[in-house]
């Protein structure tokens, strides 16, 4: 993992857009699959304000969706979806074909998770995966535990989820998760994590400690090759 040191959140998010957009300039044709959540957010309006400028290296991107919450409307305020079409599907004009899904309400969530697979299969692998981390050290809905699952699943949200900004703002709590597994996020070619926020300072110290273990999902990106971290400061 290259990890760098960045003064702010700013700094922290023109440092990852500046290496994003150069990759996207080598090749405008890549599966990208964002995160949602406050870390990676800045990023995004970044690549949205960018679009105005240099639209061409965005119009062969595919975009695939990390996770969503499980038994809440897609088109909702909270979803997973609206947030990825509010920041990045619409400013950068993501045409339906070049955008790939999990449905937040499927009625065999067993299968949606199967038909993910299935497209990842086809379509991956993952050229570049933006990550943020929980305050647990999940990624995507890959919560601590004794074991970790490889592929598309269906995640028991954890405390930590369920009390996440974005699940607490709910009218309706979502059941469960839907979220790719640790072998697919792993199989990305490369990754982008960004790391900030003052309530996540002890899990990220944990992280630095190149401790790979199951009730820390971040740090199985230690095994990746191609991992550039992009700390705020101010966490650590
Ligand atoms: O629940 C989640 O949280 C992380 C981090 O969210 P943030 O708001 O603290 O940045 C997010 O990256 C992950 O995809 C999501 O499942």
């Amino acid at each position: 993992m290259e990890i760098h040191y960045c003064s702010d959140y700013e700094k922290m998010t023109q440092m990852a857009f500046e290496r994003l957009i150069s990759e996207l300039r080598d090749n405008p044709e890549q599966l990208l699959c964002p995160s949602k959540g406050t870390s990676t957010l800045g990023l995004y309006k970044k690549m949205a304000a960018h679009y105005q400028k240099e639209a061409a290296i965005f119009e062969r991107l595919t975009i695939i969706k990390l996770d969503e919450w499980g038994g809440i409307p897609g088109c909702g305020p909270n979803s997973s979806e609206t947030h990825l079409k509010t920041y990045l599907l619409d400013p950068l004009k993501i045409t339906e074909e070049r955008y790939i899904s999990f449905d937040s309400s499927p009625v065999d969530a067993k299968k949606e998770c199967d038909r993910m697979d299935n497209e990842i299969q086809e379509r991956g692998p993952i050229d570049i995966c933006i990550l943020g981390m929980g305050k647990n050290g999940h990624l995507g809905f890959n919560e601590p535990a004794n074991h970790l699952i490889p592929n598309c699943h269906i995640a028991e949200l954890s405390p930590t989820s369920l009390m996440s900004s974005m699940a607490e703002s709910m009218p309706d709590k979502p059941s469960y998760g839907l979220t790719m597994g640790m072998a697919t996020i792993l199989q990305s070619k490369k990754i982008i994590l960004l790391l900030t926020g003052e309530d996540k300072k002890h899990t990220i110290k944990k992280l630095l400690n190149k401790e790979i273990t199951s009730f820390l999902p971040a740090s199985f990106l230690w095994l990746h090759p191609q991992v550039y971290c992009y700390l705020d400061k101010s966490s650590v």
